[in-house]
């Protein structure tokens, strides 16, 4: 990242947010900016050492990090409420869970299967002062429901796998009426049948789709939600890396 300052970003994150009707609903105050740009920040020094994303340029980085993880939440604000519990699957750097933790006031849990994001995204959390409310686990998808012991109120994942997958994933972490959230960028034509089918088989129905065009001409994002109605009709979860080996949903 070129080096500007920390005010100017800020600046630029708050007109963008001024700007943007998609996320006109939501309400961030200029203390969760502070915290937004510090964690991008965070990020790109610690890329320096280990790789974490492969967007470098701050301009567009406020756009397809921090824009596009309050996306998830653009279409309705009060899905993730204060004190309620969100589970990011795959965080990576902490995309979308941080950003979604700074802006509703959740208490979170951001997991990956890879050991070294997880210690970034906690040293993270810790100069960011918000590790009361954010739990960071070296996990994979599949072990959640078993070293977590407590159900969650909405599931998020970004860039993790196919719908079809992240469906399994987050069935057995979520409570009864609780909602899955998923962004997607290009999803392939056939993602929304395997979706459907893998839906039905865990329980869960699709409660909305929403789409937006991200500023600048950056991409255009799809909010897929979907919501725990009834019971799983398979035993979850299946063993580690079953889920991507042997997808629900394909004929
Ligand atoms: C392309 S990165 C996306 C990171 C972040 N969500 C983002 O959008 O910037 C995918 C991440 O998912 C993690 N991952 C993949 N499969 C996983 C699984 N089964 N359980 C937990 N993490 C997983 C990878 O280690 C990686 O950090």
């Amino acid at each position: 990242m070129a080096n500007t300052s920390h005010e100017v970003l800020k600046d630029e994150l708050l007109e963008l947010l001024a700007s943007d009707t998609d996320l006109s609903m939501l309400t961030v105050t200029p203390e969760m900016v502070e915290l937004l740009i510090r964690h991008l920040e965070l990020v790109d020094e610690k890329n320096q050492i280990i790789n974490l994303t492969r967007i470098t340029n701050e301009h567009e980085a406020i756009v397809l990090h921090i824009l596009d993880s309050l996306l998830f939440i653009a279409h309705n604000p009060t899905v993730l409420g204060p004190g309620e519990k969100l589970l990011d699957v795959g965080t990576g750097a902490g995309y979308p869970g941080l950003p979604l933790t700074i802006v509703s006031g959740c208490q979170s849990t951001l997991i990956d299967s890879v050991g070294k994001k997880v210690n970034a995204v906690k040293e993270f959390t810790n100069a960011l002062e918000l590790s009361d409310r954010v739990l960071c686990l070296h996990a994979r998808a599949e072990e959640v429901p078993e070293v977590c012991h407590f159900r969650f109120d909405v599931v998020v994942a970004r860039a993790v796998a196919q719908t079809n997958v992240l469906i399994e994933y987050a069935t057995p972490c979520l409570r009864r009426n609780g909602t899955l959230l998923l962004g997607k960028g290009n999803p392939s034509d056939e993602e929304p049948q395997a979706a459907s089918r893998a839906a039905n088989i865990c329980g869960l129905e699709e409660s909305g789709r929403f789409e937006y065009d991200l500023p600048h001409e950056l991409g255009h994002r799809t909010i897929l939600a979907y919501t725990k109605t009834g019971n799983p009709r398979i035993k979850l979860p299946r063993q580690n890396g079953m889920a991507k080996r042997n997808p629900l949903g394909l004929q």
